[in-house]
């Protein structure tokens, strides 16, 4: 079978500049610029790079950005103040507080307290709910990403059989509950999953996100299945860090209809994504440009 490599870049790239015309027509119609905030919190090195990618992602979008860097030490308290003045600010369309936080600090109590019309990464309980009740307006960003790509990819998901590898709020569940929206049948595998190689096997679509190196090889695969890898697991290899995918690309690549890539397949979907929950956000709010008269 001939593979078809999904190349997430480019996919990623055609939505941001067709985002950045809208952006663009909104401006002209005197709509306010979209804006971005994004709080890091310490100095993880991966969470670094994801968020100097969304602010120049941002950037290309045309929307404006706002990022705050607190020190890995910071209390509860501060990191509280930081978002509680996003949520009251004007030019602020959506917030994010990139994860992992340090264990110290409460991420249930952060996602929590992002105002739910700001929540561009779809994680607060309204949000969440929203999605489940198919009223979704802001969804996590990453299976937003996948839904793209299957989109196009596949076209019509209607009756076709997904299986998602893993059940974490931010990928796992929302997959599973988009994929039902789309009319899918729907099975989560997850860790206590007796068999899951078998049931994956059953699979049009496999969606794997648990955060295991090349877990799933050929034997766990369809062949003409469309498989989406969401694992991003850097290793360490001759001294150089190196990104590897929780599917086995070389093993299952021969057998399926198409596959994304690690990296260049869903992370940058992922960071696309966002910029389009801003925009969602920004729609929603409807913050017109202040109206400047003449003497
Ligand atoms: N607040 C959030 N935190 C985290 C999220 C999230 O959606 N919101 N998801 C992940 C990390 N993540 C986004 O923040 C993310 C991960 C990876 C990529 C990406 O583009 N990866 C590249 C490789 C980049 C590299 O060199 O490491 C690729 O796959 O090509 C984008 C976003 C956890 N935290």
């Amino acid at each position: 079978m001939s593979v078809n490599v999904i190349d997430g870049r480019q996919l990623a790239e055609r939505l941001v500049e067709e985002m950045a015309e809208e952006v663009k027509a909104r401006t002209g119609r005197g709509y306010q610029q979209p804006g971005l905030a994004v709080v890091l919190v310490g100095e993880d090195p991966a969470s670094a790079i994801y968020v100097r990618n969304k602010i120049r992602t941002a950037e290309k979008a045309g929307l404006h950005s706002v990022v705050t860097h607190l020190n890995a030490s910071c209390s509860q308290q501060a990191l509280d103040k930081v978002v509680t003045e996003l949520n009251e600010r004007d030019d602020i369309d959506g917030i994010l507080v990139q994860l992992p936080l340090p264990a110290h600090l409460s991420e249930e109590r952060i996602i929590n307290l992002v105002t739910p019309e700001k929540d561009v990464d779809g994680f607060h309980p309204m949000n969440v709910g929203q999605l489940a009740t198919g009223q979704a307006h802001l969804v996590p960003c990453t299976p937003l990403g996948c839904l793209e790509i299957l989109k196009r990819e596949v076209g019509d998901l209607s009756g076709k059989h997904a299986v998602v590898v893993g059940r974490s709020n931010i990928v796992g569940k929302p997959m599973a509950s988009l994929l039902l929206q789309a009319n899918c049948t729907v099975t989560v595998v997850h860790s206590k999953t007796m068999d899951a190689a078998n049931l994956c096997k059953q699979a049009d679509i496999l969606v794997v996100a648990v955060g295991v190196p090349e877990l799933v090889d050929s034997a766990w695969v369809k062949p003409g299945a469309v498989v989406l890898d969401v694992g991003i697991n850097a290793i360490e290899k001759d001294g150089k860090r190196k990104l590897m995918g929780d599917v086995d690309f070389a093993d299952v690549a021969d057998i399926c209809k198409a596959i994304t890539p690690v990296p260049g397949g869903i992370g940058p979907m992922t960071i696309a994504c966002l910029i389009k929950n801003t925009l969602v956000a920004a729609k929603q709010r409807g913050v017109k440009q202040p109206v400047v008269k003449a003497r």
